[in-house]
């Protein structure tokens, strides 16, 4: 059996951490044959009901589970890992946006990101869950200059699980048959669910999804609707915001950035911009990608309406304006 690989997770006495870190340690990220030993991070009051996670996660007794090693040094945490769950972060409550907790959340992201340049190692893949999740994956990356930036990035794979979902159940086919749904831009409000390449598979035959369901209007209105406020919706019933999906987004994206994509298929991360697709640069935008042997490519060649071009537009606008506000907040 492999040597055991060390991954922190951050926030791991919270809501997201108490499915993630069960979902991580028997196997669904880096498989059932890669023992793992877990680093988890909280603030000191958290340091109580973290002890009860660390026994729980001994109680069920997982034999990849090498280790476990609770902490609030973010010193200890990030020392050696080769992959980081940045979920530690304040969640938001019913009215707000995500990005009105940046003012809350951005500085933590900076503190992290210089301890992961001290203590990770340099080729650590980052995924941040924490909102505004985009805005704290630039930061985190801006303070951790010794690690590549193509290794931080922003989880829009939940938004990508809730569009799959809701095709799937538009057209009654099976989630798993349909593929290549798009997020474009910002996990918020702003963001474009795009379903105008993606495909169902029917026995075996591959069609797309705009000609099977037939229903373009539905596609354009209460689809990308449906998807942008789906946080929100679960707020507005939970009272809290969603947890179980959003650790198996993470789950799902970390999975296939270390063991790729399928052929033929694409997911969606928000990661650094280089400028495609009329993006604009240095802000962490959510595109298509392919991933093979870890490392992200951006799909190229993808078709944009004029809506489309207005959707990604309006989006990155708004991660242009988060990124401003964010410099100001590190910097005051
Ligand atoms: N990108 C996405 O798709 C999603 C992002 N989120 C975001 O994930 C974050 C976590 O959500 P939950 O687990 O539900 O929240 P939670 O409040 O249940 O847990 C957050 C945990 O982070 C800890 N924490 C706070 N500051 C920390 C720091 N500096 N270092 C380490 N840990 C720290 C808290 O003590 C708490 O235990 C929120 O910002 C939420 O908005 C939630 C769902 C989806
Ligand atoms: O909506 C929220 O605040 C939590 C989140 O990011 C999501 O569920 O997509």
């Amino acid at each position: 059996m492999a040597e055991p690989i060390r991954v922190v997770v951050t926030g791991a006495a919270g809501q997201i951490a108490y499915s993630l870190l069960y979902m991580i340690s028997k196997g669904d990220v880096f498989g059932p044959n890669q023992p793992v030993i877990l680093h988890l991070l909280d603030i000191p009051p958290m340091m109580g009901v973290l002890e009860g996670v660390v026994m729980e996660l001994n109680d069920c007794a997982i034999p990849i589970l090498r280790g476990v090693v609770p902490t609030d040094d973010p010193a200890v945490a990030f020392k050696d890992v080769s992959a980081a769950f940045l979920v530690g972060a304040m969640p938001r409550k019913q009215g707000m946006e995500r990005k009105d907790l940046l003012a809350a959340n951005v500085k933590i992201f900076k503190v992290q990101g210089e301890a992961l340049d001290k203590h990770a190692k340099k080729d650590v893949k980052v995924l941040v869950v924490g909102n505004p999740a985009n805005t704290n994956a630039l930061i985190c990356s801006r303070y951790a200059p010794s690690i590549p930036k193509e290794n931080f990035t922003a989880m829009t794979r939940l938004d990508q699980n809730r569009a799959l979902a809701e095709i799937a159940r538009a057209i009654n086919k099976p989630v798993d048959s349909v593929k290549n749904v798009v997020i474009w831009g910002n996990h918020s409000s702003t963001q474009f669910p795009d379903a105008s390449s993606a495909t169902v598979d029917m026995d075996g035959k591959i069609f797309n999804v705009v000609e099977v369901l037939k229903d373009d209007v539905w596609l354009n209105t209460t689809f990308v609707e449906t998807i942008q406020k789906r946080g929100a919706a679960v707020i507005a019933a939970r009272k809290m915001s969603s947890a179980m999906s959003a650790a198996k987004a993470a789950s799902d994206h970390m999975r296939t950035w270390f063991r790729g994509t399928a052929p033929g298929e694409y997911v969606s991360m928000g990661v650094l911009s280089d400028g495609s697709y009329g993006a604009p640069k240095d802000v962490i935008f959510s595109f298509p990608v392919t991933v093979m042997g870890g490392k992200w490519s951006i799909v190229q060649g993808l078709k944009l309406n004029d809506n489309a071009k207005a959707m990604l537009t309006k989006t990155g606008d708004e991660l242009c304006e988060e990124r401003q506000e964010a410099l100001v907040v590190i910097e005051a």
